[in-house]
């Protein structure tokens, strides 16, 4: 138990989860997932928004192991603010397993970036959900794309649908691939064929460099049902947004489960269901294929991808 008391409400992931149904394919990579703390050992940052339960590297690689994938990409979860700590010492356990994607500040100097990526880091994190981080100024940012960029990494963004109008000029400069995580959050109460979401398949469009992590159907659900208690049709409301941008972009797409799940308040999915979620948003073996070994790899671990 960890000295830290959790935010109020704060609910724990799925301890126990079941078998998926659907077989990964060889190779498949978790490429969205976090660790927290422990907090006795890796202490949250002060600036952070929420404190959670831990969620330790060996817990990670067990999920890891149980759900069939042989790799994780660990993201700086924004509890551990530029504090990398936690996720670097899961890369450098995790036997060549893991790669990591960061938060730095412009303060870093080129000694500690090289330490970051020889542990495995490939990536930054550049955070716009207001209830996550405060606000770091946008050339403060560039800067750092600029610095990552000669190391080969890319930047990671995370914002909310409506906020993408504001961010676009800042995201179509960025000089590195630009992985979207959770597909710029959609409300998919507006429908997949909305103006906000036709805004946000337009930037991926018009923009080759731009991926997106089609991730977090449990985040983004509003109708369900949930993953729980065996049910193999889960966030149905969720599927034809992820299925869109899976067919239309099947070389710039990753999937992750985003465990452990942070700020979830309506419920925790069991993770082996949220796997059985992917044969739905990827229906043929060639686009689960790409989704989840051949893009991840390339990102990732280039020195090691297949090229088909
Ligand atoms: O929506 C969230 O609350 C959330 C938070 C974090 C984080 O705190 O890093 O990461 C995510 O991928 C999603």
């Amino acid at each position: 138990m960890s000295n830290f008391t959790k935010t109020p409400g704060w609910l724990d992931w799925y301890a126990g989860p079941s078998k998926p149904r659907f077989q990964l394919p060889a190779g498949a990579v978790d490429a969205h997932c976090h660790v927290f703390g422990p907090g006795d050992e890796f202490p949250f940052a002060p600036e952070r928004k929420y404190t959670p339960c831990d969620a330790s590297k060996a817990q990670l690689f067990a999920l890891r192991d149980h759900l069939g994938f042989a790799r994780n990409v660990i993201v700086q979860a924004t509890c551990h603010g530029a504090d990398n700590r936690a996720m670097v010492d899961a890369c450098q356990a995790s036997g060549g397993k893991a790669r990591g994607v960061a938060t730095v500040k412009r303060s870093i100097s080129d000694e500690q970036l090289q330490e970051l990526h020889d542990a495995g880091v490939r990536g930054v994190r550049f955070n716009f959900v207001k209830r996550l981080v405060d606000f770091t100024p946008k050339d403060e940012l560039m800067e750092i794309a600029g610095r990552i960029a000669k190391l080969g990494w890319h930047v990671v963004i995370y914002f909310e649908a409506v906020d993408l109008p504001e961010l676009w000029d800042f995201f179509t400069s960025l000089p590195t691939t630009v992985v979207v995580d959770h597909m710029g959050r959609p409300d998919v109460s507006k429908g997949v064929d909305s103006e906000e979401f036709a805004l946000f398949l337009k930037f991926m469009r018009e923009h080759k460099n731009v991926w997106s992590k089609v991730s977090c159907p449990e985040r983004l659900t509003i109708s369900g049902p949930k993953a729980l208690d065996g049910e193999q049709n889960a966030y149905q409301d969720v599927v034809p947004f992820a299925r869109r941008v899976v067919e239309e972009f099947p070389d710039r797409v990753l999937w992750g489960t985003d465990w452990p799940h942070p700020n979830l308040k309506d419920h925790m999915p069991d993770d082996g269901l949220l796997v059985d979620f992917i044969p739905h948003i990827a229906p043929t073996a060639e686009l689960q294929r790409k989704l989840l070994v051949d893009n991840p790899m390339r990102l990732y671990w280039p020195e090691e991808a297949v090229q088909r």
